[in-house]
């Protein structure tokens, strides 16, 4: 009897049945899939909830869709989700289409800085937190969203607290519009052509959703009066956490042991390394591959793949790519792969415990990055990216007695950073009263008085503390710090535009060379035509 293969169409077809199979399944076994009416019901009930769930527990991936299903999409409303990071937006919105059987940009969609794929069918949409306090400049009740869920709020970033402020107060603006019948009531913010546009409509009330698996409820609950809190129990994975027996003086040089130690005594499964900065990426990662030549030849090969914010994605998305068989794959990453994200494969964290981490002095108004330990929730969030697609190790380079010692959250970036950007915004959005800001915990009186001082040198506010026409409307335009704004702003003027674009560039980033192995000959030649055109390297020192 001969034996017969399916054709190409038909294995492609089983294929796809096959992978429909493992991702219904692998949804239904979530611990979040059992409580998804519960969930549903709670959101109808309140109109701010907490969600706290251990990290992989389906929060990300899950609600979006069970809103979805309840609902929370009708008349052509969008669930809105917003992420801490442009990676985690974006793979994310990727995994969801894909569970919804759809292509992404249809009703699951993400919108990032400069890269946009939604369309007018999304209604699920994946953004990060700046994103959404960007829209509000333009639409200041957001009035296309049903549901706003803020997600990863334990990290805290500036653009979390001011777009929490914000958030609160859009909630009573709308609350108290659909109480009114069709009239909305000003937020204070200026008059835009957007707010008139608004008003005449049916505003339904904003329901918002704060989550994490690493947050204090209480303090969240306390912000939004008393707001419920509910528990998701139970992770899919078990994660075993391993300290050091001593402390350890050199990380860099301890993760690189911990590595080919994974590598050599356990079973298959990915790495992932966290590390604070793009410099010591590039680092080990040259390390991790001269000592990997010095394997022996049956040894399984190693393949580094480094994650970093500044890092073009395209090549951050090789790190969500397979190894080849017989390889394993080590993720160098900062932070940015902390929350949210699964990287497929990894079974392996390494958590040396430290992070990079903005600074800043109001009084000599200087902003500094800075390496400190991490908080305990981000340890957590760091355990949770293993444990995803099975059980999992990871490898905290630090005894667990410094654990006990590490601060339970990290101190909200509002209280650490230059708040030009921020008070710029916020009088951009209409908000004229930056000191009595209901912020979730108020910045110093010094920052802020430093940044009025700075915004008014700049000539964004006038003398009165009024956005001024046109430079600060122009400015809080600009996704960029106010200083590069208004040098670019000046720089059009004098045209000299193309060399600030240029120079601006080049300060908003945290190294400006990048040398991908596979383009190093390309790089020595470009150096060396670089040194025989000397009228242009003059033209760059001038820059
Ligand atoms: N891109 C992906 N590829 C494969 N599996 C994925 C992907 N994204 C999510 N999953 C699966 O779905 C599970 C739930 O992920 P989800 O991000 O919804 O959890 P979470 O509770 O939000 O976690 P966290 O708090 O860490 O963000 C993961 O543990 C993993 O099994």
């Amino acid at each position: 009897m001969p034996s017969f293969s399916a054709g190409a169409s038909t294995q492609k077809q089983q294929n796809y049945q096959r992978r429909r199979q493992q991702i219904r399944e692998q949804r239904k076994s979530l611990p979040i899939a059992s409580v998804e009416k519960r969930l549903v019901d709670e959101v109808r009930k309140n109109d701010t909830l907490i969600i706290v769930g251990e990290t992989g527990s389906g929060k990300t991936t899950q609600l979006p869709q069970f809103l979805y299903d309840g609902g929370f999409c009708q008349d052509g409303k969008v669930i809105g989700i917003t992420q801490p990071r442009r990676v985690a937006a974006v793979t994310v919105a990727k995994r969801v289409a894909e569970e919804c059987n759809d292509q992404l940009g249809k009703k699951v969609g993400y919108s990032i800085r400069f890269d946009d794929s939604t369309s007018n069918a999304t209604r699920i949409k994946y953004m990060t937190d700046g994103l959404l306090l960007r829209e509000a400049l333009l639409d200041p009740l957001l009035s296309k969203y049903s549901v706003i869920v803020v997600d990863e709020a334990h990290e805290r970033t500036v653009h979390t607290d001011v777009l929490l402020g914000l958030l609160k107060k859009v909630q009573h603006s709308r609350a108290n519009a659909s109480k009114n019948g069709k009239t909305l009531p000003s937020m204070g913010h200026s008059q835009n052509l957007t707010q008139k546009a608004c008003q005449g409509t049916i505003c339904a009330p904003l329901k918002l959703i704060i989550m994490s698996a690493s947050l204090d409820a209480k303090c969240f609950s306390d912000y939004f009066g008393g707001a419920k809190a509910v528990h998701i129990q139970g992770r899919q994975y078990p994660v075993d956490i391993l300290y050091t027996y001593q402390p350890e003086s050199d990380y860099l040089d301890a993760t690189l042991v911990t590595i080919f130690q994974i590598h050599l005594e356990e079973g298959p499964g990915d790495i992932l390394a966290f590390l604070t900065g793009q410099e010591e990426i590039e680092s080990l990662e040259r390390l991790i591959n001269e000592r990997a030549r010095l394997l022996p030849p049956e040894s399984s090969k190693i393949w580094t793949t480094p994650i970093y914010s500044s890092l073009p994605s395209e090549q951050q998305m090789n790190a969500f790519k397979s190894a080849p068989a017989g390889t394993r794959k080590v993720v160098l990453a900062t932070n940015i792969a902390e929350t949210s994200v699964t990287i497929p494969g990894i079974k392996y964290v390494i958590d040396p415990g430290m992070v990079k981490a903005r600074a800043y002095n109001p009084v000599t108004g200087m902003e500094s990055l800075i390496i400190i330990p991490v908080s305990k929730a981000q340890a957590l969030q760091r355990s949770g990216r293993a444990g995803r697609e099975g059980p999992g190790k990871c490898f905290r380079l630090f005894q667990e007695s410094e654990f006990d010692k590490l601060v339970d959250s990290t101190v909200p970036e509002i209280k650490r950073c230059n708040l030009s950007n921020v008070v710029l915004q916020l009088k951009a959005l209409g908000i004229d009263d930056i000191i009595g800001f209901d912020f979730m915990e108020k910045p110093s009186r010094t920052a802020i008085l430093k940044s009025l001082e700075q915004l008014i040198l700049l000539g964004a506010l006038t003398d009165d503390y009024k956005l001024s026409d046109p430079v600060g409307h122009q400015m809080a335009r600009l996704p960029l710090d106010p200083m590069y704004s208004k040098a670019l702003i000046v720089a059009s003027e004098f045209k000299c535009l193309e060399e600030m674009l240029i120079v601006v560039s080049m300060l908003s980033v945290e190294s400006i060379f990048f040398s991908p192995r596979e383009k190093l000959e390309e790089l020595q030649n470009a150096w060396r035509r670089a040194k025989m055109q000397m009228p242009k390297r003059e033209q760059w020192k001038r820059l």
